[in-house]
């Protein structure tokens, strides 16, 4: 599993000039760190003798409070130590796991303008958090030489596995083709291969089990392994959720783990027998709904996982309830098929009326926010035994119900046509400091909306004039020469400063950038709203992972199936259609009026779809019809 908003490996450099600087952890990193760290002695207080706290913080902090790998890699060091016992101690002894990729330099869950590179060693950040790591470590090293051996110059690690790491990350050279004949190899490929891209979206109320399901699948499919599972049950009993084992599988931040919900998008890949799919868990939390909005940006079709317990589809479903918010979001976004996953079908003993109910509640909902029937499919299920995930083994399922299991669904999905002939645009979701076994420097993720990349491309990031080249492409963690539209990827920069790079920057060709806006004409569907829309109603436009200060400026018209039934509106109200134009505004501590990189749907759908959100609610979605300035 990857998530993308985490650096490759360390940069050498960058690690000794950051333990020079010598600057506080943030107020956020010391919470985290005090969380983390009860969790990870919990989870390795059967190691004697004990881990010291220093060594704890240490790993913490190298693993950016990622327990889970903090304590895998304390383990295994302490493993490496006692089966060395007779040997004389080794410079690693005191010192940080040698190829971590795992350092955020820009959280995802807010778009931020800048990155934000954490300034210093592991070690004094653990101090300042109370964890008390010393300057100068029991072993007698001194923090940069911990660092230093940290950066596996004293590696340990074992031949082939360097190898197998060297080959993942190799820089594949560039197929230096013509556009056109890139294209047809990749349309080629696709047919013979017989298996395409797609990705997907989880998405449900809070806590119907959108992570168990992920995790079930995973681990069903292989790509979590028993060790895995234990280790999340564990852990997740240590922290007084039991039942939350499979959850884990997904939810491996550490806030995430302590407060038992997902807070941001986690990305990892499976493959059914024609699809590979990257799978984007998106949390179910009211609050993180930027962070959901990023997510369904990039996805082609949802997992709308509902609970079917008794009372509670009925709370995810009613106002206030994230099931109906989260069908708008995905429609609005340009998701057309959904797969309705009622889950949780072993707390209502397998009921089939039970099922109907919901099925029934649910369609003519779907069909109004825009799913047509034959794009909705819809399952019983229950992610935690893992029936009907990838077979039906439950015996009363059985009986009336002989439709298809998740996997089976999930191979058959329809992979929309990718504009693969159009300019070339990613908006970035996530800026980072990387580094492989061969390419360092600035690392960038984001969704291909339409286009083609090749290794050697030189890429325009708008807002600004700066020109990068693409030294390495990432898709699905290994190393590729090209990467497609409706792919998600990790790309490797040189030539570009990072400052001048950000969440929600869109990576174009030189000769056909994307359009700077600052006003236009959007039409936009009114969702479930209290206070309805007036000229001037101050909002906040999402466009991909990007969120900027707007003003709904002007009310065009109300339309009705197409038609205009009302000019200049006073009001647009709750299920509304209507055209709008929208301006952006400086934020509130005033300055420059900011802009965004935005088209028509018309000149491309991905670049042309908004969301627009007030005090916290999302208000309405739109397409955007014209471009005013
Ligand atoms: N009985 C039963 N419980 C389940 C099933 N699936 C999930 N659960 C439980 O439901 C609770 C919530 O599961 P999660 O997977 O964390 O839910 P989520 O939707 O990912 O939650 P957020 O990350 O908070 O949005 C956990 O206690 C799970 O063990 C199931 O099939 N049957």
């Amino acid at each position: 599993m990857s998530r993308h908003r985490f650096v490759r490996n360390m940069d050498l450099d960058a690690e000794m000039e950051d333990d020079s600087e010598q600057v506080g952890m943030s107020s956020e990193e010391q919470a985290r760190m005090a969380t983390s760290m009860p969790i990870a002695r919990a989870l390795l207080q059967d190691v004697k003798p004990p881990i010291a706290d220093a060594a704890i913080a240490d790993s913490l902090w190298h693993y950016w409070f990622d327990v889970e790998k903090a304590v895998t890699w304390l383990r295994k060091d302490w493993e490496r130590k006692v089966a060395k016992v007779s040997q004389p101690p080794s410079v690693r002894s005191a010192s940080l796991p040698a190829k971590s990729r795992n350092q955020p330099v820009a959280s995802s869950s807010k778009p931020s303008t800048q990155p934000n590179t954490p300034k210093k060693s592991s070690s004094s950040k653990a101090s300042s958090s109370g964890a008390n790591t010393p300057k100068v470590a029991a072993s007698g090293l001194t923090v940069a030489q911990q660092d230093l051996a940290g950066l596996h110059l004293d590696d340990e690690m074992d031949e082939a596995e360097r190898e197998r790491e060297k080959e993942r990350y190799k820089e594949r050279p560039g197929l230096n083709m013509k556009q056109e004949e890139l294209i047809a190899k990749v349309k080629k490929e696709e047919e013979e291969s017989g298996k395409q891209n797609i990705s997907l979206i989880v998405v449900g109320h809070v806590d119907a089990g959108k992570s168990t399901l992920m995790g079930r699948l995973l681990y069903d499919l292989g790509e979590l392994s028993e060790k895995e599972k234990v280790s999340n049950e564990r852990g997740s009993k240590r922290v007084g959720k039991g039942s939350f084992a499979f959850a884990w599988g997904l939810d491996a931040l550490g806030d995430e783990r302590d407060r038992g919900v997902t807070i941001d998008i986690a990305t990892t890949h499976f493959a059914t027998p024609h699809r590979n799919v990257t799978l984007l868990d998106a949390p179910g939390h009211r609050d993180f709904i930027p962070a959901m909005i990023s997510g369904a940006a990039q996805a082609d079709v949802a997992l709308m996982v509902v609970d079917g317990s008794p009372g509670e589809f009925e709370a995810g479903f009613e106002r206030g309830g994230q099931t109906r918010e989260h069908a708008w979001l995905v429609r609005s976004l340009g998701v057309k098929e959904i797969v309705v996953a009622i889950n949780k079908m072993d707390l209502v003993s397998w009921s089939q009326d039970r099922y109907e109910d919901i099925v029934e509640a649910l369609k003519p909902f779907l069909v109004s926010a825009g799913f047509a029937a034959s794009k909705t499919t819809f399952l019983p299920l229950a992610a935690m035994e893992g029936i009907n995930v990838l077979e039906n083994n439950e015996d009363t399922l059985k009986s009336w119900y002989d439709g298809p299991t998740l996997i089976d669904t999930l191979d058959k999905v329809e992979v929309p046509a990718r504009p693969y002939d159009s300019p070339l645009r990613i908006p970035l979701s996530n800026v980072f400091k990387g580094q492989t076994a061969v390419a360092s420097g600035v690392a960038v993720s984001g969704r291909l909306c339409s286009g083609i990349v090749q290794v050697g491309d030189r890429l325009r990031a708008v807002p600004g004039d700066e020109v990068a080249n693409v030294r390495t492409i990432e898709v699905d963690e290994d190393s590729a020469p090209y990467a497609v539209a409706g792919q998600n990827v990790t790309l490797y920069l040189s030539g570009i400063d990072p400052i001048h790079l950000a969440i929600g920057t869109v990576l174009c060709p030189t000769s056909l950038p994307v359009r700077l806006v600052t006003r236009f004409v959007a039409q936009i569907l009114v969702f479930d709203l209290q206070t309805p829309i007036i000229a001037g109603t101050a909002v906040e436009l999402f466009h991909h992972s990007m969120n900027l200060p707007a003003t709904i400026s002007k009310l065009v018209s109300i339309s009705e199936k197409g038609a205009v039934t009302k000019k200049s509106p006073r009001v647009l109200q709750k299920g509304m259609t209507g055209l709008v134009e929208i301006s952006l505004r400086p934020g509130q501590g005033g300055g420059r009026t900011p802009s965004v990189p935005l088209e028509t749907a018309a000149d491309n759908k991905e670049m042309g779809r908004v969301l627009i959100r007030r005090a916290g609610e999302t208000i309405a979605a739109g397409i955007v019809q014209e471009i005013l300035a």
